[in-house]
This record gives structure tokens, C-alpha cells and sequence, in this order.
């Protein structure tokens, strides 16, 4: 990966446990879509001053490895609001434990639907 900065807003920050990871080390894709999409729940919920649920995830790649002591920090970044719907592009990037640096481990997209206190989608209000 080449980027240098993340896009969009911090959203969250968390550390990566060994309770997370493989044998090897490595951190679980799953944990690491799991940060991603509480980031997105916050972040929406916000927009959206309200419930959100998500609809849809896409084109998710893990790019490079999320190792046990790296700090993830995960930013948002609202891509387009439809009438119900929020769409954010999401990045995951990994404070490394024993390098100085942060890499962009992961990005996707993820839609977020605003939803009335049944459940059912509802207008994503005016800013
Ligand atoms: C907290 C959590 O994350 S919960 C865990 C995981 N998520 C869930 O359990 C959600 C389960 N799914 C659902 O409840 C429903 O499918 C909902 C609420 C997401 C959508 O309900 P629907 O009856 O399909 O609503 P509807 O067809 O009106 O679509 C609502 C909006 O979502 C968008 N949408 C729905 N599915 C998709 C999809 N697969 N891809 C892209 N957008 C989608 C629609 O385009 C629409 O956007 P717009 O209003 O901005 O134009």
C-alpha cells in the first residue's frame, strides 16, 4: 500500500488482542470487519440522528495483516446519503506495535439504512 493518510474522520480506535488472532499472530479478518463495522454504526447513527442497521457491505480487501498489539484505527468517510440509506467508505489502519509507523490494513464499503423504532427504513434527515 501506498497511501500515506487515511481517509475520511477517525472514527475508532481499538487494540488487537491475542484472543483475536490465529496461532501465528494474526489478527482475524473478522474481528477486524467486526471494528469496522461498529465504526460505520456510529458514524451513521449519527448522520442519521437515529437508529441505523447495515444493509450491505462491498468490496472489502484485506491488503496486509493486522498482527497482536497494533493499535486499529478506523475511519469514515460518508460517500453519498440516498433517501434511507448512508453510504461510507471505510478504512482500517494498523498502528504498528514494534514499527513507528501506520499501514492501511483494510478499506470497504459499507451502506448503513436509518430505521424507524419498528425496524422499517426511514429518511435520513436534512443535515
Ligand atoms: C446493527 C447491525 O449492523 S444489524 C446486523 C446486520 N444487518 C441486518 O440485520 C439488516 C437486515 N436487513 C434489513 O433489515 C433490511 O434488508 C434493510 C432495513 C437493510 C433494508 O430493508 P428493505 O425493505 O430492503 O428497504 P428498501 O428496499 O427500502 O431499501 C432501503 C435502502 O437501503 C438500500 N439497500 C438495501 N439493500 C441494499 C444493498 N444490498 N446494497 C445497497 N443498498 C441497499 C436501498 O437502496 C435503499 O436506499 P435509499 O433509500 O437511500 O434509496
Amino acid at each position: 500500500m501506498t497511501e500515506t493518510k487515511p481517509r475520511g474522520e477517525l472514527t475508532l480506535r481499538t487494540l488487537a488482542m491475542p484472543g483475536d488472532a490465529n496461532p501465528a499472530g494474526d489478527i482475524f479478518g473478522g474481528w477486524v470487519m467486526a471494528q469496522m463495522d461498529l465504526a460505520s454504526g456510529i458514524r451513521a447513527a449519527e448522520r442519521a440522528r437515529g437508529r441505523v442497521v447495515t444493509a450491505a457491505v462491498k468490496e472489502m480487501a484485506f491488503e496486509l495483516p493486522v498482527k497482536i498489539g497494533d493499535t486499529l484505527s478506523v475511519y469514515t468517510d460518508i460517500e453519498r446519503v440516498g433517501r434511507t440509506s448512508i453510504t461510507l467508505i471505510v478504512e482500517a489502519w494498523a498502528h504498528r506495535a514494534r514499527y513507528a509507523k501506520m499501514e492501511k490494513v483494510t478499506a470497504g464499503t459499507f451502506i448503513m439504512v436509518a430505521l424507524d423504532e419498528e425496524g422499517k427504513p426511514k429518511a435520513v434527515p436534512e443535515e
